[in-house]
């Protein structure tokens, strides 16, 4: 049961690039136990993350299979090489599993590939370091070197195993509505968080699922994320921008550590994410939000105003979120540095739109130091006025969160 949901979600992300995260919340029905939803999650998580390495394995001995095939042979060999299961209970689930979905000759198939895939260990010799390295943890070499370059042999490390743990599900509570206390009390599967003051890990599946969800108590929101209104920190009754702030995740969370006093402008690129942002305002009992659709790369051309605060938290390559979207590193690399002059563009914008005495912060979910670090120190060079206060960078081994980069300025 576990293997054939967990099929479908990979089955439907190798076929036609679904989304993992929306996918699997999908599958994640109210009335499976916690056990089976942990299961399929693991399953599901683990085979993408480290589907190099399988990959990698498996072609020792097969050269060409169906995208059906291959998906249940990778789900086979991260079970056999991962997980704490016999081997005669993965080959007969999965045998069972393809005669049900695809009939009695991929089931044999299936069977003789697996059977003779378990004998074998899986070997790395012959190859570079750097080479081993990507392949143990299932990252393209390309990145491996980036952030070798970056951060060093030891940090990258730490941050390659960390992208292949299965993500917390985390949640900010929303003090407009109850204390972490109080929540806690409530429901006994929300645990206080690692990082986060106002942060919440969940134990009993999907968070949108649960009273305290649709009630407004509580939003779904990783850790390291949540550090980034309150390195801003608004003053309550301050004029505050958010430039990109679909779906309102930080926005909202600006609101609460406002008491809903002062007023927030957010501005996102696309009508559709207006309405999530639109959604989240008034699930969570939000009052001082206008929300706006336009490109903020022209904002200070169109807007004649100016704020006390502003967030940009804008796009990015997303190296730091990939234990929760493993779908990210196998993308092209070239997407990566494409996005630098957008987000420089946008900072300009801010920087316009700040009033002098006002702070901003720029925040990321990479790591790729060109679009934090580098960024900012080319655009405090164009703008000397501006003065780095604090800059954080999360690492997502450090407390089992996102990787995050955050700088709080202010313009003197
Ligand atoms: C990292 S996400 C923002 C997440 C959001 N701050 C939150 O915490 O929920 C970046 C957002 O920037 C938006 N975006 C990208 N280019 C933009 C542009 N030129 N102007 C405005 N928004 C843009 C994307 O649509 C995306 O929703």
């Amino acid at each position: 049961m576990e293997q054939e949901i967990a099929y479908n979600i990979l089955l439907a992300y190798f076929k036609e690039g679904s989304y993992l995260n929306i996918t699997l919340n999908k599958a994640l029905t109210p009335d499976m136990d916690r056990h089976m939803k942990n299961r399929i999650t693991r399953i599901v998580y683990g085979t993408l993350q480290n589907a190099l390495l399988l990959e990698y394995q498996l072609k020792k001995f097969v050269k060409k299979v169906k995208v059906s095939e291959k998906t249940i042979l990778l789900i086979g060999l991260y079970e056999h090489y991962f997980m704490d299961i016999p081997d005669y209970a993965i080959v007969d689930e999965l045998v069972n599993l393809a005669k049900k979905v695809k009939g009695i000759r991929t089931a044999s198939f299936i069977n003789a590939v697996l059977r003779n895939a378990f004998q074998s260990e899986i070997n790395l010799e012959g190859l570079s370091e750097d080479e081993q390295l990507a392949l143990r943890t299932s990252h393209p070499l390309w990145l491996v070197k980036v952030f070798k370059k970056q951060y060093g042999e030891m940090e990258t490390i730490k941050i390659l195993e960390a992208d292949n743990q299965v993500p917390l599900r985390s949640g900010r509570v929303n003090t407009l509505v109850i204390s972490r206390k109080e929540l806690l009390e409530e429901d006994e599967h929300f645990q206080k968080g690692n990082l986060s003051e106002d942060g919440v890990l969940y134990e009993g599946g999907n968070i949108a699922a649960t009273d305290a969800f649709k009630k407004g108590k509580v939003t779904i929101q990783d850790e390291s994320s949540q550090m980034v209104a309150r390195l801003l920190n608004p003053d309550e009754g301050s004029e505050v921008l958010d430039m990109c702030g679909a779906p309102g995740s930080k926005t909202t969370h600006l609101a609460a550590l406002m008491h809903n006093t002062g007023h927030i402008d957010v501005y996102d690129l696309y009508r559709h994410k207006e309405k999530l942002i639109q959604d989240n305002i008034k699930r969570l009992h939000v009052t001082n939000i206008t929300t706006h659709t336009a490109d903020s790369t022209t904002l200070k051309d169109t807007l004649d105003k100016q704020y006390d605060a502003i967030l940009l938290d804008g796009p990015c390559s997303g190296l730091g979120v990939l234990a929760r979207k493993p779908e990210i590193k196998y993308h092209d690399s070239s997407a990566m540095d494409e996005i630098i002059p957008l987000q420089a563009k946008l900072l300009e914008n801010a920087y316009y739109l700040l009033k002098n005495g006002g702070k901003m912060v720029y925040s990321t979910c990479t790591l790729n130091k060109k679009e934090n670090e580098k960024q900012i120190e080319n655009f405090i060079h164009r703008h000397p006025d501006m003065e780095v206060l604090e800059e954080r960078t999360i690492l997502p081994y450090q407390y089992h969160s996102d990787g995050f980069y955050m700088c709080l300025m202010r313009k003197r």
